[in-house]
């Protein structure tokens, strides 16, 4: 089977050097041998290894129109002119493969039903959760359960600067690890501001609820405004901080959210560090389920997309019947429990204050600076507006810094 690899970068490469690595192995069991023909990329004057050299071309027409090509792995990125590569690809009869979750937040409907009308696959298990089997779980075997709350760690990028930010490195440190290992998008825009995730959780939620999902729709919020002192103000509260994605279905509403969030100690989340992703399902029948394992990175993402391959070699396939509409609503509707972390003129006062307006709350503060945090009750995020405007006019209070959920 001849193959062409659209992009060759952390994963192209990765995708590349494993199935050269496995030849035998992959022969073995699928009966055949798997050959990249062609490799696409962008640059072709950047330097490349070179063994790889010979198939390096910039012209889509090579892959797109040699009829030899039988499955297109697209790994480039991005939303075009990806989107018209692998469209294209299908219409020649291609199967593909893809990582690209940006394409398929928005465009994988579309391109499941144009693969079906042109008899071929199209696989995606590398979008979500990098390495981790979580798509073809979703399809075929949860899928037959009412799944109700999807939650977890959608982002290998941030949730590796977090854990590196609560051992004390600092942020631009952290990001640029990250960047060097690969887990990174080429603009980390989308991993820091949870845009990424958010891509992430609108698929998985499609698939579980079966419904479209309007990827903006859903809330995002980054990581940047975290610093060293919310861990260390959380910890003190019995807290880490994660890069959580969320969403639950009531009725014909999706309430979802991606955000910073507090996790308990004993939340199975709180030990999924690094570029690790930890994904929640909960079901009516089924009850919770949990997967972790490698978010991004070159190999564990190349082994979910030849994963696919062989999955597609097999004949395996995948039916789907349309997605009804739903309404997409923030999940902070719904009520939770809150960090708040303010500054105070006066500690001792503030702390005063706070408890009166808040009845029930934990409080912890930074040795010998005027940093305090609390957790509130749980109310939903207009509730929590309105207690924080009436502090706002407390004297002890010099300035509110920030709000973020508590993950239940
Ligand atoms: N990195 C990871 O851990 C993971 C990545 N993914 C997804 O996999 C995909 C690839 O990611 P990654 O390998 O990190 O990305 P890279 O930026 O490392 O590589 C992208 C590759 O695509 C090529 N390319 C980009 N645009 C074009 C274009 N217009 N025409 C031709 N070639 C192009 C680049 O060419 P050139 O080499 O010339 O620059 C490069 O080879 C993305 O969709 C990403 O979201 C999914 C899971 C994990
Ligand atoms: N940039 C992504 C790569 C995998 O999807 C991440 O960090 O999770
Ligand atoms: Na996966």
């Amino acid at each position: 089977m001849e193959i062409g690899l659209l992009g060759f970068g952390t994963v192209g490469k990765g995708v590349y050097e494993l199935l050269n690595k496995n030849r035998a192995l992959m022969s073995s069991l699928l009966g055949e041998e798997l050959k990249v023909k062609k490799i696409l990329v962008k640059d072709i004057n950047k330097h490349r290894m070179d063994e790889a050299y010979p198939l390096i071309t910039d012209d889509p027409e090579e892959i797109l129109e040699d009829g030899d090509i039988r499955l297109v792995v697209e790994v480039m990125g991005g939303i075009e002119p990806t989107y018209t590569y692998v469209e294209r690809a299908i219409e020649r009869s291609k199967n593909v493969v893809t990582a690209n979750k940006d394409m398929i937040s928005v465009k994988g409907s579309e391109l499941y039903f144009k693969a079906k009308e042109n008899g071929v696959e199209i696989a995606f298990e590398a979008s979500v959760g990098g390495g981790i089997p979580i798509i073809k779980p979703m399809i075929d075997y949860i899928s037959n359960d009412m799944v109700y709350e999807i939650c977890g760690i959608l982002n290998g990028t941030s949730n590796y600067i977090m854990s590196r930010m609560e051992e004390g490195i600092d942020y631009d440190r952290a990001l640029a690890e990250a960047r060097e290992k690969g887990y990174a998008e080429s603009d980390p825009t989308n991993d820091v501001e949870g845009f990424d995730a958010r891509r992430k959780i609108t698929i998985l939620s499609s698939l579980a609820y079966r419904r479209k999902i309007n990827v903006e729709d859903i809330p995002a919020r980054g990581i940047t405004d975290i610093d060293i002192g919310d861990f260390k103000l959380a910890g003190l509260l019995g807290y880490s901080i994660k890069p959580v994605a969320v969403s639950r279905i009531a009725g014909n509403f999706i309430y979802s959210m991606v955000a910073p969030m507090l996790v308990e100690r004993d939340n199975f989340l709180n030990n999924v560090r690094g570029v690790i992703n930890g994904i929640k399902i909960k079901g009516d029948s089924l009850g919770e389920l949990m997967f972790t394992g490698a978010g991004a990175g070159k190999f564990p993402t190349a082994t979910a997309v030849i994963g696919d391959i062989m999955d597609i070699l097999k004949g395996h396939k995948v039916k789907f019947s349309r997605f009804e509409d739903c309404s997409v609503r923030p999940y902070s509707e719904m009520e939770t429990r809150f960090y708040v972390r303010i500054k105070a003129g006066d500690s001792g006062q503030a702390m005063e204050d706070i408890s009166v307006i808040f009845d029930d709350i934990r409080m912890s503060c930074l040795p010998e600076s005027s940093d305090i945090a609390f957790i509130t009750k749980r109310m939903t995020e207009e509730k929590l507006r309105i207690y924080l405007n009436n502090m706002g006019f407390m004297d002890s209070v010099s300035s509110i810094d920030k709000y973020l959920p508590v993950l239940d």
